[in-house]
C-alpha cells in the first residue's frame, strides 16, 4: 500500500456523524483493497488512519464483509465525494491547511458531465453541508437532462428541415405530372386540330383555290338582281298584253326556276362561307393565334416574362420561382373584350375556361363592364348558365409584368388593375352558332334528312330556362346571339355576361342603355332606335335565336337590323310570318304552334312578346306532348 493512496483519507473527521464516519472508513478499505487483497494489512492501515475511532473488532467485520462481497451496512454511492469535499471545505475554514490538503481539495473539485466544476454553496456547517449534497446531486442530474432535452431538440429540428425538404421535394414532382398533363393534352389537341383540318372538305377547297374562297355570292346576286329585273319587264309586258301572253308566260317561268335556282345557291354559298369562318378560325387559332401576349402556348399564367414556358431551352420542365395557377393550353374563342383560353388548373387538376381581359389604364369602360360581368357571374347558380368556378382573379398593374403577379379582388379601378381572369366551366368547341352552320350544310350538301324539331326545342328550352331563372333574378342578359349560346355534351349553356344588368326595380320596365352592344342581327328594335331595354329585350333575341337556327340564315335579320338602323320600323314579326308562307326553312320544319312563338317573340311592340316563363311553358308542354306521341 503506498503513502499517497492512504493520505486521501488523512481527514479529520472528528466532527462527523457515525454513520458519516462509517461510510469514509468503508471508502478507505474498498480503497485499500483494491491495492492489496491481504486481510491484515489493510485492518492495521484502517486503524492506523483511524485510531481510537474504530474497534478493531468493527474494522475487521467491514473488511470481511467488503472483501466477500456483502452489501455493506452503507451503499458507496455518488454522494460520498460531495460529503468528502464538504468536510474538506468544512477544515478548510476551521483549520490551517497543510500543503498537502490543499492539493487534496483540488484535486477533488466536484464537477458535472461536461468537467465544469459544480459551483460551491457557502457551507454553515457539516450538517447543513451535508443536507445540501443530494441537491448538488440533482442539480448535476437536471444539467445532464438539460443536455439532454437541447441535443433532442437539435435533433427535432435536423428531422422537420428534412420533412420540409420531402414535402417540397414531392409538391414539386405532383406539380411536374400535372404540368406534363397540361402539355399531353396541349400537344394531342393541336395534332388532332391539325388533322381535322386537314381531312375537312373546306380545307380541301382552300388549298385548291390556294387560300381565296371562291363563294362567289356577288356574282350570284348580280345574277338574281338581272332576273328580277327581267321577270319585272315581263310582268309589265304580260299587263299590255305585249308580245303574244303565251311566249311570255313561258319565259317567266323559266326566270322563276332560275330564281330559285340561284336562291338555294346563294343560301348554300353562305352556308359554306360561314363553316369555312369555323374552320378557318380553328386553323387560324392553331397556326398565328397560339400566344398569350408575347408568349407562345402553352404558357404559365399568370405569368411574367422570365418564366412563361414551363419548357426550358433543352425541352425539360422548369417551375418559375411565383407559383402559377394555370397552364394555359390553347385559344378557344375571342370576343370584343377577351380572349377565352382553354386552361389546366394546377391545384384542381381540371381543364377550364380561363376568359383573360386585357386592359390599359385608360380604359376604365372596359374595366367597369368586366369588372361588373365578374360581380353578377359569381352569385349565378344555373344548369344551363356556363358556371364561374371561382372568384375573379385580379392582376395588379405596377406587379404584373415584373415579379409575376399579385391579386386582390379590392382593386376597383383599370388605374390599378392590368387583368381580370374569369375561371369558367369548360364547354365544347362548339357554339350554337356553329351548330346552326354544320347543320345548315349537311342539310344542303349531303341532301340529308333536316334536323328533328323535338331536338332543336329541346335546345330552345334550355336556353328559356336560364333566361328564365335570371329574369327571376332581376338580372337581364342583353347579348343573347347564336355564339354566346355553348354545348357542353348534351346540356346547352348561357354565356358571356359582359353585358349583363342587375335592375332593381320591375324588369318588365323598359330602362335607359347608353350603348348598343348586343350583337346587330339579334339586337332588338327598342334598343337600336330607342336606347331602352327591358327582359322582353331579351326575349327579341331569343325569338331571333330560334328562327335563325330553323332557317339556317342570319340574312334576314342583317336586313331587319340594318333597316333599323336607319330608322325604318318594320315589324319583324310580319317579316317572320311571310317567310314562314313563302317558304321551307332548310335546318327544320317547325310546327305552326312553334311558328307562332317565334312571330310573338319578334314583335315590334315589346309589350306584345312572352316572357321567358311563359315561353318554358309553350316549350315544356310541346316536348311532353312529342314524347307521347313517341310512346304511341
Ligand atoms: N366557358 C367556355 N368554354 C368554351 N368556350 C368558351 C367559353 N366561354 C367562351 N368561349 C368561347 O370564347 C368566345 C368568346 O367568349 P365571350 O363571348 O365570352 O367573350 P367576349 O369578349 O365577352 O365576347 P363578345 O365580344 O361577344 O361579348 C365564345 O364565342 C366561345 O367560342
Amino acid at each position: 500500500m503506498n503513502s499517497e493512496s492512504r493520505s486521501n483519507t488523512e481527514i479529520d473527521i472528528a466532527n462527523a456523524s457515525t454513520r458519516l464516519k462509517k461510510q469514509l472508513v468503508i471508502k478507505e478499505i474498498s480503497k485499500l483493497l483494491q491495492e492489496t487483497n491481504d486481510f491484515n494489512e489493510v485492518v492495521t492501515a484502517v486503524l492506523e488512519q483511524y485510531p481510537a475511532i474504530f474497534s478493531k473488532d468493527q474494522v475487521e467485520k467491514e473488511v470481511r464483509k467488503i472483501q466477500t462481497g456483502q452489501k455493506s451496512t452503507m451503499s458507496m454511492d455518488a454522494s460520498i465525494d460531495a460529503v468528502t469535499s464538504q468536510i474538506l471545505i468544512q477544515q478548510q475554514i476551521h483549520q490551517p491547511q497543510s500543503s498537502k490538503q490543499t492539493k487534496l481539495l483540488q484535486s477533488s473539485k466536484p464537477t458535472n458531465q461536461n468537467g465544469t466544476p459544480i459551483p460551491k454553496p457557502v457551507p454553515k456547517n457539516a450538517i447543513t453541508n451535508f443536507l445540501i449534497a443530494p441537491e448538488m446531486n440533482l442539480k448535476n442530474q437536471v444539467n445532464s437532462l438539460t443536455q439532454q432535452v437541447s441535443d433532442l431538440k437539435q435533433i427535432k429540428i435536423q428531422l422537420e428541415q428534412q420533412l420540409q425538404a420531402t414535402k417540397i421535394e414531392t409538391n414539386q414532382s405532383n406539380l411536374i405530372n400535372k404540368i406534363k398533363m397540361a402539355l399531353t393534352i396541349h400537344e394531342y389537341e393541336a395534332q388532332e386540330i391539325c388533322q381535322k383540318y386537314k381531312t375537312s372538305k373546306v380545307y380541301e377547297r382552300y388549298k385548291i383555290n390556294d387560300g381565296s374562297i371562291t363563294f362567289n355570292q356577288q356574282e350570284l346576286q348580280q345574277q338574281l338582281l338581272q332576273i328580277d329585273l327581267q321577270m319585272k319587264k315581263i310582268e309589265d309586258q304580260l299587263d299590255n298584253k305585249l308580245p303574244s301572253k303565251y311566249t311570255l308566260t313561258l319565259q317567266y317561268n323559266d326566270l322563276a326556276i332560275r330564281h330559285q335556282q340561284i336562291t338555294t345557291e346563294l343560301e348554300q354559298a353562305t352556308s359554306l362561307t360561314e363553316l369555312n369562318m369555323i374552320n378557318q378560325r380553328i386553323f387560324t387559332n392553331l397556326k398565328e393565334k397560339c400566344k398569350f401576349k408575347d408568349f407562345l402556348l402553352p404558357c404559365f399564367y399568370p405569368t411574367h416574362e422570365f418564366m412563361a414556358h414551363p419548357l426550358n431551352s433543352q425541352g425539360k420542365i422548369q417551375i418559375p420561382a411565383v407559383m402559377p395557377k394555370f397552364v394555359l393550353v390553347r385559344l378557344i374563342g375571342e370576343g370584343g373584350f377577351s380572349k377565352v383560353y382553354k386552361a389546366f388548373n394546377l391545384s384542381t387538376c381540371e381543364f377550364i375556361a380561363l376568359k383573360i381581359s386585357t386592359f390599359d389604364a385608360a380604359n376604365e369602360n372596359k374595366w367597369k363592364l368586366i369588372s361588373r360581368e365578374a360581380k353578377i357571374y359569381q352569385d349565378l347558380d344555373h344548369p344551363n348558365i356556363v358556371k364561374l368556378y371561382q372568384r375573379p382573379l385580379i392582376i395588379k398593374r405596377e406587379t404584373a409584368d415584373q415579379t409575376g403577379f399579385q391579386t386582390n379582388v379590392n382593386i376597383n379601378s383599370a388605374n390599378q388593375a392590368s387583368e381580370i381572369a374569369l375561371e369558367m366551366e369548360l364547354c365544347d368547341d362548339q357554339s350554337l352558332f356553329d351548330f346552326v352552320c354544320i347543320q345548315t350544310h349537311r342539310v344542303m350538301g349531303t341532301k340529308e334528312r333536316e334536323l328533328n324539331e323535338k331536338l332543336l326545342i329541346g335546345i330552345f328550352y334550355q336556353i328559356a330556362d336560364a333566361l328564365k331563372y335570371l329574369h327571376e333574378n332581376k338580372l337581364t342578359h342583353n347579348d343573347i346571339s347564336l355564339s354566346n349560346i355553348l354545348k357542353k355534351g348534351a346540356v346547352w349553356k348561357l354565356s358571356d355576361f359582359s353585358l349583363a344588368k342587375e335592375v332593381a326595380e320591375d324588369i318588365t320596365e323598359q330602362h335607359n342603355v347608353t350603348t348598343l352592344g348586343t350583337t346587330r342581327p339579334f339586337a332588338p328594335p327598342e334598343k337600336v332606335l330607342q336606347r331602352k331595354f327591358s327582359s322582353a329585350s331579351d326575349m327579341y333575341s331569343f325569338g331571333v335565336v330560334m328562327f335563325v337556327s330553323t332557317i339556317g340564315s342570319l340574312r334576314m335579320f342583317e336586313e331587319i337590323g340594318t333597316g333599323f338602323t336607319k330608322r325604318v320600323q318594320v315589324n319583324p314579326a310580319d317579316s317572320v310570318r311571310d317567310y314562314f308562307q313563302m317558304n321551307q326553312p332548310i335546318v327544320c320544319t317547325l310546327s305552326d304552334e312553334m311558328k307562332e312563338l317565334i312571330i310573338s317573340l319578334v314583335d315590334l311592340d315589346f309589350a306584345k312578346r312572352p316572357s321567358a316563363a311563359q315561353v318554358c311553358d309553350i316549350l315544356e308542354k310541346f316536348l311532353k306532348r312529342s314524347v307521347k306521341k313517341q310512346r304511341k
